[in-house]
């Protein structure tokens, strides 16, 4: 099977650096806790893992629950096509959405900011899998590479009943239907580490660094099979940090992190967890240690169709006050582990994307690589105390911001330049 890389690494922004040696100080950078980056350019080498800005989310589920509904109501023009017959999604449809987060627009008021942009993720809309998918029933080997691309699962489970919408095993059973997506993606990953076994087998490496690694890889892999067989998703595997790294090239599906998403019907928005199917896939992502998010497709689609005037009327109709989408995406980016910072200015109030445990310097490198290889210090305010502050200066001269190393544990202690 060709290999795919997990999640996309590009870099985020290029800014012009003309001299080869300099300094500059962002001085309204607001993070949790946040940061000022002083940095001198310096050539030397890097090993600067840089996170795009937007990771990847996949939504996957059985045929016709509701997957292409929910893709086009999250993604503003949406354009997937949504219909009542399985296999309606045959290519995945692609969206960038921005995180809502009210603390961008408080930044961006009391900079006199000319713009706000979010953090985003991407969501793909991934075709319905069905049992025997691993074994190419439906397409399925091609909807499951689909799938090995993205960094984490929103499963979509049907919650909702209506006899005109066909559902693919004849009635709305959430534990089925998980446990048909599930095993599909264990066999998936089982096929994958035995043919990788066999190759490692031959244990063609020759250096003694390599030869760790390959060992590492091996040690991981017998568990996860071991895992797989009984059933539980490699995740479950308590791994080291080399382990981790030593398997990611395989990107195994059961390694990815997953929401169950239970799509309800519109009648049920307002007491979602008083529907016994709702009651169920609760219970089971306890038990697989995910998260759930309860959402109606069908009605946040209908709502992106209103105007922004008539929604909340809609909504409370319903006998809820806000959109259930704000909550899935939020979900979704704590998900993949991401936090985020913020600089913000005249020009711009912006979140940037970073991975929780992130460096101080690692997370400089998100906005331009320059600013991680020639890092100095990161000068640090909390977001509560700039607000009280109202600005850069005066959280200064109240003793408010602190020069620091790290931006978050790990500590992670250098210093570039004077
Ligand atoms: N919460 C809901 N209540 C009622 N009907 C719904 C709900 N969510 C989706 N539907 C309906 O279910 C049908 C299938 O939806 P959709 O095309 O989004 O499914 P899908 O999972 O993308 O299917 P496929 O795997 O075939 O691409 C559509 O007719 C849609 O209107
Ligand atoms: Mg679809």
């Amino acid at each position: 099977m060709a290999r795919v890389a997990c999640h996309h690494l590009i870099p985020a922004v290029s800014l012009p650096l003309k001299s080869p040696f300099f300094s500059l100080h962002f001085r309204n950078t607001v993070a949790e806790p946040s940061i000022s980056i002083g940095f001198r350019r310096r050539l030397m080498s890097s090993s600067a893992t840089k996170i795009s800005m937007s990771l990847k989310a996949g939504i996957v589920g059985l045929p016709n629950v509701g997957k292409s509904t929910l893709f086009n109501a999250v993604v503003e023009n949406g354009k997937a096509q949504a219909a009542n017959y399985p296999f309606c999604t045959i290519e995945p449809n692609v969206g960038i959405v921005g995180v809502p987060d009210p603390r961008l627009h408080v930044l961006s008021d009391l900079s006199k900011s000319q713009r706000a942009v979010p953090a985003s993720i991407e969501f793909v809309d991934i075709a319905g899998l069905v049992k025997g998918a691993s074994q190419g029933e439906g397409l399925g080997n091609k909807f499951l590479s689909h799938i090995r691309e993205v960094d984490s699962i929103l499963q979509v489970v049907r919650c909702f009943e209506d006899n005109d919408v066909v559902h693919v095993n004849g009635k709305v059973d959430p534990k089925s239907d998980i446990d048909v997506i599930n095993l599909e993606l264990v066999f998936s990953d089982m096929d994958q580490i035995e043919k990788r076994m066999e190759r490692l087998k031959k244990g063609k490496a020759k250096e003694s660094q390599s030869k760790v690694k390959e060992e590492a890889e091996k040690s991981a892999l017998d568990r996860i099979q071991q895992a797989l067989l009984d059933g539980k998703p490699a995740r479950s595997v308590p791994l080291t940090d080399l382990e981790k790294d030593a398997v990611r090239h395989l990107c195994l599906l059961t390694m990815k992190p997953i929401i169950y998403v239970a799509n309800v019907a519109e009648s049920d928005v307002s007491a979602a967890e008083d529907n016994p199917h709702v009651k169920e896939v609760m219970n089971l992502a306890s038990g697989l240690q995910s998260g759930i998010v309860t959402v109606s497709a069908q009605v946040e689609s209908e709502v992106t169709e209103l105007r922004p005037e008539e929604r909340t009327e809609y909504l409370k109709s319903l006998g809820v006050n806000e959109s259930g989408l704000g909550n899935l995406i939020r979900a979704t980016y704590d998900l993949l582990g991401l936090r985020t910072y913020f600089t913000t200015g005249e020009k711009e109030t912006k979140a940037w994307t970073i991975l929780t445990g992130m460096t101080a310097p690692q997370a400089a490198g998100v906005i331009h690589s320059d600013f991680e290889k020639g890092f100095i210090r990161a000068e640090t305010v909390a977001y509560d105390d700039f607000v009280a502050a109202r600005s850069f200066a005066a959280a200064r001269e109240k003793g408010l911001v602190s020069r620091s190393l790290t931006f978050s544990l790990p500590i992670f202690a250098y210093k570039w330049g004077s």
